[in-house]
């Protein structure tokens, strides 16, 4: 398969373009990144070293380029977007355009292209805080209606339901994932985890929201990738163009959880977390039922909570050099994540 991959530089397509290329020796990659603050060609160390892989810097709201650059593709993964909720209250328009207009670009494109497969990578902030219809807090069906409740949630819904449109009316093969926290190596760090775990390490204050006690479904980003990998590659049984697929770990953990543990794992101080003003409309708890994705493909996670966040704190001990090129490159942007909320 040729495959393209937006958003292929930032941190769970980078991750998932590691994933095929050591999975699936005669796939061809193309990654299309436009390199926001977020895209980092450090992420991609098999670009000079492999053949298969190859690189285009673009954006995904200019039609003519994607268009271009989509000839004799077979399938889209489309990661590309602004993933912040905190920056999504801030810089909305930025939000709406990305994750949205671009959104629509692609799925023409891919239209007029007649491409087999379109993986869209969803989220589950689109159905708001986990609850039943009548307001039970339980892990959220695909089948459950959308309440996004940040700007970031909304563009992510409107792109979702878009997608969706494509199969309903034009039967572009569309599969929609909607994946619960991620975690692990090459995140950026204005994320809670590495955030935390760089905060720790350079003894600055860990900021919790509020109480603390928002609660995410945390799963480690190579059991998500594993996911988008069936998905992507599935040939047998049900078909899954025009299906919406949870992704998630059933790991769910609260703020002051993730910072107690990153401080004990690194033996620091308690005393470095830092009580803050709370996020505008932070969504209490965020959980997906995943029944679906088991029974249909089979697929389950691997790696336990205590293990990864191990394996992520090592990663980013480990990784200096990336985080100072980071810093080189871009230090207001990272400035800005490191002191958001302070
Ligand atoms: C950065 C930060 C976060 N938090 C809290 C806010 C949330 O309750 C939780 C996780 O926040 P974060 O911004 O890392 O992620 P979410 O807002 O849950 O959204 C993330 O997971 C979904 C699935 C996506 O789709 C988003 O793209 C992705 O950013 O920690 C703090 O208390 N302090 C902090 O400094």
């Amino acid at each position: 398969m040729r495959i393209f991959v937006t958003g292929g530089a930032g941190f769970i397509g980078s991750n998932f373009v590691h994933h095929l290329l050591n999975k699936h020796t005669s796939d061809e990659i193309i990654v299309f990144d436009t390199l926001t603050y977020a895209g980092n060609l450090a992420n991609l160390p098999s670009l000079s070293t492999t053949a298969r892989l190859s690189f285009i810097q673009g954006d995904i709201c200019d039609e003519r380029s994607v268009l271009q650059a989509l000839a004799g593709c077979d399938a889209i993964v489309h990661f590309a977007a602004e993933t912040h909720v905190d920056r999504s209250l801030v810089e909305t328009q930025n939000f709406i355009a990305t994750n949205v207009q671009g959104t629509y670009v692609l799925l023409e494109a891919a239209r007029k292209r007649h491409l087999q497969r379109f993986l869209y990578i969803s989220t589950d902030e689109v159905y708001g805080n986990a609850c039943s219809p009548a307001g039970v807090s339980r892990p959220s069906l695909e089948s459950d209606s959308l309440r996004p409740l940040s700007p970031y949630a909304a563009s992510k819904a409107g792109a979702d339901t878009l997608a969706f449109s494509y199969w309903a009316s034009y039967e572009l093969p569309v599969t929609i994932t909607r994946c619960s926290n991620n975690y692990g190596p090459y995140q950026y760090p204005e994320k809670q985890i590495p955030l935390f775990i760089l905060n720790a390490l350079e003894d600055r204050p860990l900021p919790i929201y509020g109480d603390g006690q928002h609660s995410r479904d945390w799963i480690h980003v190579y059991d998500h990738c594993a996911a988008l990998d069936l998905l992507l590659h599935h040939t047998e049984g049900q078909p899954i163009a025009g299906e919406i697929f949870n992704i998630g770990a059933h790991q769910e953990r609260s703020t002051l959880e993730n910072a107690t543990t990153i401080l004990k794992v690194l033996e620091k101080p308690g005393e470095q977390i830092s009580f803050v003003k709370d996020r505008l409309g932070h969504v209490r708890r965020h959980a997906v039922d995943t029944e679906k994705i088991y029974q249909q493909l089979g697929w389950q996670t691997q790696i336990p909570f205590d293990e990864g966040i191990k394996q992520t704190i090592d990663w980013y001990r480990n990784n200096t050099a990336w985080l100072a090129d980071l810093k080189q490159k871009n230090n207001e942007f990272l400035q800005k994540a490191l002191n958001l909320g302070l």
